[in-house]
């Protein structure tokens, strides 16, 4: 059953019939189980409509097509969004590049046409200006950074072009961001000049020095410097030195100086070693922080000239000029740079009618203005590229010299007044200013420090002057090298003239044997004998040798009778048996005997007798030849040169040595030379010579010295006289020449004529013996070597003399 409860509480049944009665008769459980059903019922027309809405929704809206184009407008809508978005920022990045670009290269182009750059700066209207009612006559674009626009009193308006302008709106900081660029470059070597120009009371020195709550370029560029130094201290060493003058009724006034009452030293600009313009004599303070600078600024700034005119209430009357020396280092490159940075805050330029002075304002003004005038001629003779340019017309010109018309980045401020009053003025700055911006004076360069560049100067000076100096040492090295050759020259000379002194000696000493004046001479010669040698140079000398004691020949073998000529060749050494002489047989004699002996085989060989009874055997050291002229004969002696003296031996001590034979087989076996040849040694010839001709030898081999025969030390043979002296050779020693003045006469019968017998390796070297006229070579090889007139090698004359030699033993 169907019904429904009315809001009294009856139920009405599907028919409408009252059931209130019926109803209140039911028990509750028929009530629940009607709204039971009641409940179902309901839910089920819940599905049905549900499924009648789930059915309507595709069919009852726009349609599956519409709703899927509104999908995908939707979807394209969010994409186009995107791309837009995207555009914009390429765009703006764009545009912003280009911009930066655009500064770039227009700051590449100034830099490179070394334009000086022109920033103006406009004031804002003071309050006086304002109660006044003044107006400003300076318009501004907004979108043009650059420009400005003078509104002139007849509404006509003036354009002028900067590289920056500032309205009265941008305050220190503003201006200094577009100034840092400049700034900076001083860190890297360039030299750079930042002046402000204007009228009295147009905030230059607002723009240089500003406030404490303002501060302006000049503290904030040390500041920046400061910063930037430690920024590159790991590849850069900076050192900061700060001076700061003024130049006030044209004389420069030291500003940093402590003590100000003591009367100013007068500064003057000179020209440095560089070409630059210094002040000598400024004080130059070393900065390590801002808080220094600040100190250092303040305290100029207190002693910087000012006064009072109707322009401006703290006026500054000086040209006030503060320089940073920035000399930095590269630690990686080396490379060194010495910079200066000029902060220049000009007085200001007015009309003097104008700011009504007198006395010495009027004074510091007329000053003023002749500098800013010398100024303005300066500018324009740059700007017209005048041959001549005015730089010392002023002081403030002078010292600005290389910051206007050198290599360094130069910025001007130029400082304007909005004021309709200062209209005029306005105007001469700003034209003033538009001239200095086409000033060209050449790109800037880095300023290399010039110290390295003298100090490499010097050191170049120096290497040069060593130079020099080792030249000069060679050449001496080389003069002495000469002298000691011509030295040594000499000394072997000597040697060679000692040797034949003593060769005189012993030839005298032979034929004095049967003399009376034997002790005459002996004595002569003993006082000779007793000097001593001369040494040999110290390179050619040997060590000293062991003194090996003269063994006194025990025999004698008596004097040969005239008429006989003995000769003995002796070989001491086995191995050098080649070893030969040439024997000469003594001329006119007709008689000579010739042994070869040959010691260590203890057998002599007879080899000739030339003679017709001398059969004794002598032994003569080297194969001397021994002469005996006739009796009949009287030769007149003539000492031979390189003669020796020959020492005979009887036969049955042939074994016996004469000193010189030891000592010859000693040094000839010492220096391990075939053929005798031996290596010359000047001491120890001397040695040998001087032991056996010591006169108490003398004495003892005077009685047994028959004949001598002049015998010439081997290594100076033929070399001292020319060959033309030597056939007319005579005795130099003047003991010898008196005593063969006097004795010849009396030894004229014992005289005998000495042939030369060579026994050194370099026999026939040079020319013949000149006693050629006395005497010829019989010995057939000899002769035909003569003939042919062969030029005599020390290798020729060995195949020479092994011939003769071969010849000897064969005869
Ligand atoms: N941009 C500026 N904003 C605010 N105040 C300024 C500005 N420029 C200048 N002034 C103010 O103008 C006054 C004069 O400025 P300032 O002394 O710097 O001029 P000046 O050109 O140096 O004058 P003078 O040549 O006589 O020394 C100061 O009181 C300074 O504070």
């Amino acid at each position: 059953m169907d019904g429904q409860f009315e809001g009294n509480g009856e139920l009405i049944d599907d028919t409408g019939d009252t059931c209130s009665n019926h109803a209140q008769t039911l028990p509750i459980f028929q009530k629940i189980e009607y709204l039971s059903n009641k409940v179902q019922n309901i839910r089920k027309e819940h599905t049905l409509l549900c499924n009648e809405v789930k059915g309507l929704t595709a069919d009852c809206l726009l349609g599956s097509e519409a709703f899927t184009a509104l999908h995908n407008l939707s979807t394209e809508h969010e994409l186009l969004k995107k791309k837009y978005h995207e555009e914009c920022e390429v765009l703006k990045k764009k545009y912003l590049g280009e911009c930066s670009e655009r500064k770039r290269f227009y700051n590449e182009l100034i830099e490179l046409k070394g334009n000086i750059r022109v920033f103006c700066r406009c004031r804002p209207l003071k309050q006086d200006e304002i109660a006044n009612g003044s107006t400003s006559v300076v318009d501004f674009n907004s979108s043009r950074e650059n420009e400005l626009q003078i509104v002139c009193s007849d509404s006509s308006r003036k354009l002028y072009k900067f590289d920056h302008v500032f309205s009265p709106e941008d305050n220190q900081e503003a201006v200094f961001v577009q100034t840092v660029p400049i700034v900076t470059s001083v860190l890297d070597g360039y030299n750079v000049c930042i002046l402000a120009y204007g009228q009295t009371g147009t905030g230059k020195t607002y723009t240089m020095e500003g406030t404490p709550e303002n501060r302006g370029v000049n503290y904030r560029t040390l500041e920046e410097l400061f910063r930037a130094s430690n920024e590159r201290r790991s590849i850069m060493t900076y050192e900061l030195v700060v001076s700061m003058f003024e130049v006030y009724n044209e004389k420069i006034k030291d500003l940093l100086v402590e003590n100000s009452n003591q009367p100013a030293t007068k500064l003057e600009i000179k020209q440095s070693f560089e070409g630059t313009q210094e002040v000598p004599g400024l004080v130059e303070a070393r900065v390590y922080s801002t808080e220094e600078v600040w100190e250092l600024l303040k305290s100029g700034s207190r002693v910087r000239s000012v006064g009072s005119t109707n322009a401006n209430e703290l006026s500054s009357r000086s040209h006030c000029l503060l320089r940073v020396t920035v000399e930095a280092e590269n630690l990686v490159t080396g490379q060194r740079t010495r910079s200066h940075l000029w902060l220049v805050d000009l007085a200001g330029s007015e009309r003097v009618g104008r700011i009504e002075v007198e006395g010495e304002r009027l004074k510091e003004s007329q000053f003023i203005n002749k500098s800013l005038s010398a100024l303005g001629d300066v500018i324009s003779a740059l700007a017209s590229k005048a041959s001549h340019i005015p730089f010392r017309n002023s002081k403030l010109t002078h010292i600005l010299q290389s910051s206007l018309g050198g290599d360094c980045k130069t910025l001007m401020f130029v400082q304007i007044s909005p004021n309709l009053a200062d209209l005029g003025e306005s105007l001469c700055s700003l034209n003033f200013a538009s001239r200095v911006r086409g000033v060209e004076h050449g790109p800037a360069r880095k300023q290399t420090d010039h110290s390295e560049i003298l100090k490499y100067k010097q050191l170049a000076e120096k290497a040069k002057h060593g130079e020099k100096e080792i030249k000069k040492l060679q050449d001496s090295l080389k003069s002495l090298q000469l002298r000691l050759a011509a030295r040594e020259h000499i000394c072997r000379n000597l040697q060679e003239k000692v040797h034949d002194l003593q060769q005189d000696y012993r030839a005298l000493a032979s034929v004095s044997t049967q003399s009376s004046a034997l002790p005459i001479l002996n004595q002569a010669l003993k006082t000779a004998m007793e000097k001593k040698p001369p040494l040999a140079p110290t390179k050619l000398r040997l060590p000293l040798r062991r003194i090996t004691n003269f063994m006194p020949l025990p025999t004698l073998v008596p004097p040969q009778k005239t008429g006989q000529s003995i000769f003995r060749v002796v070989d001491k050494y086995k191995e050098h048996t080649s070893r030969t002489s040439i024997l000469v047989p003594p001329q006119k004699t007709g008689q000579s005997i010739l042994q070869v002996v040959d010691k260590d085989k203890e057998c002599t060989s007879r080899t000739s007798i030339l003679g017709n009874k001398a059969k004794a055997i002598l032994i003569p050291r080297r194969g001397s030849i021994v002469v005996r002229p006739s009796s009949a004969t009287s030769h007149v002696f003539q000492p031979k040169r390189r003669a020796s003296i020959a020492t005979l031996l009887l036969e049955s001590n042939s074994n016996m040595k004469t000193p010189l034979q030891g000592s010859t087989a000693r040094l000839s076996k010492n220096s391990g030379m075939g053929r005798q040849s031996f290596v010359w040694d000047p001491q120890r010839v001397w040695h040998t010579t001087s032991r056996m001709s010591s006169p108490l030898q003398l004495r003892q081999t005077s009685s047994y010295m028959v004949e001598a025969t002049p015998v010439v030390p081997r290594s100076s043979k033929f070399r001292g006289s020319p060959p033309s002296q030597a056939g007319s050779w005579k005795p130099k020693h003047p003991t010898v020449v008196a005593l063969q003045k006097k004795q010849l006469r009396q030894t004229s019968s014992n005289m005998v004529e000495a042939t030369p017998v060579d026994t050194g390796r370099n026999k026939f070297r040079g020319s013949p013996p000149s006693q050629a006229g006395l005497w010829k070579p019989k010995h057939p090889t000899v002769v035909a070597l003569q003939k042919k007139q062969l030029v005599w090698s020390p290798l020729k004359l060995r195949g020479s003399m092994k011939n003769i030699k071969k010849s000897l033993l064969s005869t």
